[in-house]
């Protein structure tokens, strides 16, 4: 632990293997691993926090009277994210959050990255059509822990990239394979998107309303719960092992069988006859009028969640209706009726009013907010649920919150393609003469920032 007690720092610079930190005339070397483990005590300076974040994960926390040094979770963790559509860029999303030092690869040529969820990422541009570009990536996955590649089944062999080679150069490497299908089974070479694995998964024939067709709830299900989030947990798990084994492995994560696992409960709770009506009509799926959304008088809409009979009962209390005129709650053909009864009481005031009248109770009624709304919810707002970036971008943050290192994405501008090209190549060992070459011969490629006319 080392302390400098009292010092107004000039500034930090973080250099591979430690930190060094420039005290007034006093330049103090604290040596440490990349993973920056346990704490340190250092006085505080505004830019430190973002220097150290953005090269170690490490998150700075201010203590009087200097500030703790604490890893973040995956602080150290250096991860290869090949540029896919929505779900590996989530997975990469995550780690980088929880403090692991993610590159995206994308392909050259290519003037917009498609990736929405790459805060504190960097971007290098390769061809990997072309030699030098695939052994560029391959020098860099040697050098990282991590490889999260998004393609269909075959295209990483194809490029001589596949797990058989990466694993030969680099054993420790977690080499994650996100896809739809899988790495086998008829359809693994096919192409489909989030809506066609959630078919396949069983989940799709169980969402929507009573009388109309399957309905998709957004592509959060197979893309992001039962993809990225998965196969995040994937990566996780398989960095956890190989603190025993020192060993990497291969993460076949299937969208399709990602999210059938995140609906186990659906498969687990048949035999006690939680789904034994059609779609739309058990107490779960939109059937039961304890469990559903209503329109208030001013066109917004309450969220219903009252399913045991004591926060029932605090829901017919809270609408002024008097129990024994109503239908007993679990009967399931009294239920239309039952609707429209909560339907004309929620109809007859505005949301704001129905919150003051359920708010603080266990009625389970709760106000259904727009996404420009949440974070200013006093519920939220108070947990600071939701983060707004230097660019004023509101989005969650991270979950879960950990208590001793939480995550602390960075809330800096997304890279643009190509934007870390050089510094990445550099640190690979490739010389000035070298990157010349690879940029003369488009198999990488740098950009810089257009400049805002
Ligand atoms: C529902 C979601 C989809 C969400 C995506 C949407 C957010 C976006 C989709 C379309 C976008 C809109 C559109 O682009 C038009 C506008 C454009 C404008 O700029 C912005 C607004 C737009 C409206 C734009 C807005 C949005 O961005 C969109 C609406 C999902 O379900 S995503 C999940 C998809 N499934 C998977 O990820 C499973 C695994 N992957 C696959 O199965 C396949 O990759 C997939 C997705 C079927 C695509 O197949 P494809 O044939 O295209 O590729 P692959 O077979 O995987 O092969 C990759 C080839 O690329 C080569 N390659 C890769 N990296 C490089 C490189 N660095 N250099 C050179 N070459 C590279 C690789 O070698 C392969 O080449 P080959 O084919 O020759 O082997």
């Amino acid at each position: 632990m080392a302390y400098f007690q009292g010092q107004n720092a000039g500034h930090v610079d973080v250099r591979d293997g430690g930190l060094q930190l420039m005290i007034s005339e006093t330049e103090q070397t604290i040596l440490s691993s990349c993973f920056l483990c346990g704490a340190v005590e250092l006085p505080y300076h505004t830019d430190i926090e973002k220097k150290v974040r953005q090269k170690t994960g490490a998150v700075l926390s201010l203590v009087s009277p200097g500030v703790v040094l604490e890893n973040m979770a995956l602080a150290g963790v250096r991860v290869v994210e090949l540029a896919g559509l929505a779900p590996a860029p989530f997975c990469g999303m995550i780690l980088a959050d929880f403090g692991a030092r993610v590159t995206r690869v994308d392909r050259t040529k290519v003037a917009v990255a498609m990736d929405t969820q790459a805060r504190g990422k960097r971007s290098v541009a390769l061809d990997l059509k072309k030699p030098q570009g695939v052994a560029a990536l391959r020098r860099l996955c040697v050098q990282s822990d991590v490889l999260i590649e998004p393609f269909r089944k075959g295209v990483m062999e194809k490029l001589g990239l596949g797990p058989d080679e990466l694993l030969q150069e680099n054993p420790r490497l977690v080499y994650a394979r996100l896809t739809g299908f899988g790495q086998s089974g008829s359809y693994a070479k096919s192409a489909g998107h989030d809506i066609n694995y959630l078919a396949i998964s069983g989940l799709l024939s169980m969402l929507g309303r009573s009388g109309d067709d399957p309905h998709a709830p957004l592509n959060l299900v197979a893309d992001f719960a039962g993809g990225g989030l998965m196969c995040a947990l994937g990566i996780t798990l398989a960095l956890l092992e190989r603190h025993a084994s020192g060993r990497g492995q291969v993460i076949d994560a299937s969208m399709v069988e990602g999210a059938a696992y995140v609906g186990s409960f659906v498969w687990k709770s048949r035999a006690i006859g939680l789904w034994n009506r059609p779609r739309g009509e058990n107490i779960l799926d939109g059937g039961a009028p304890y469990y559903g959304t209503y329109r208030t008088s001013d066109g917004k809409h309450v969220a219903v969640g009252a399913i045991e009979p004591q926060f029932y009962d605090q829901l017919v209390q809270g609408l002024g209706l008097d129990p024994a005129t109503l239908p007993a709650q679990m009967s399931f053909s009294d239920w239309p009726e039952l609707r429209r009864v909560f339907a004309r009481a929620f109809a007859s005031r505005t949301q704001a009013e129905w919150c003051q009248v359920f708010d603080g109770t266990d009625a389970c009624v709760t106000p259904v907010l727009p996404l420009d709304k949440v974070h200013t919810h006093p519920h939220n707002r108070d947990r600071g649920s939701f983060l707004q970036d230097d660019q004023g971008e509101v989005s969650p943050r991270p979950a879960p919150v950990l208590s001793r290192t939480p995550a602390s994405p960075d809330m800096s501008r997304d890279p643009f393609v190509g934007e870390h090209t050089r510094p990445v190549l550099e640190e690979l060992g490739y010389g000035p003469d070298e990157i010349q070459q690879l940029l003369d011969s488009g198999a990488a490629e740098c950009n810089k920032l257009a400049a805002r006319l």
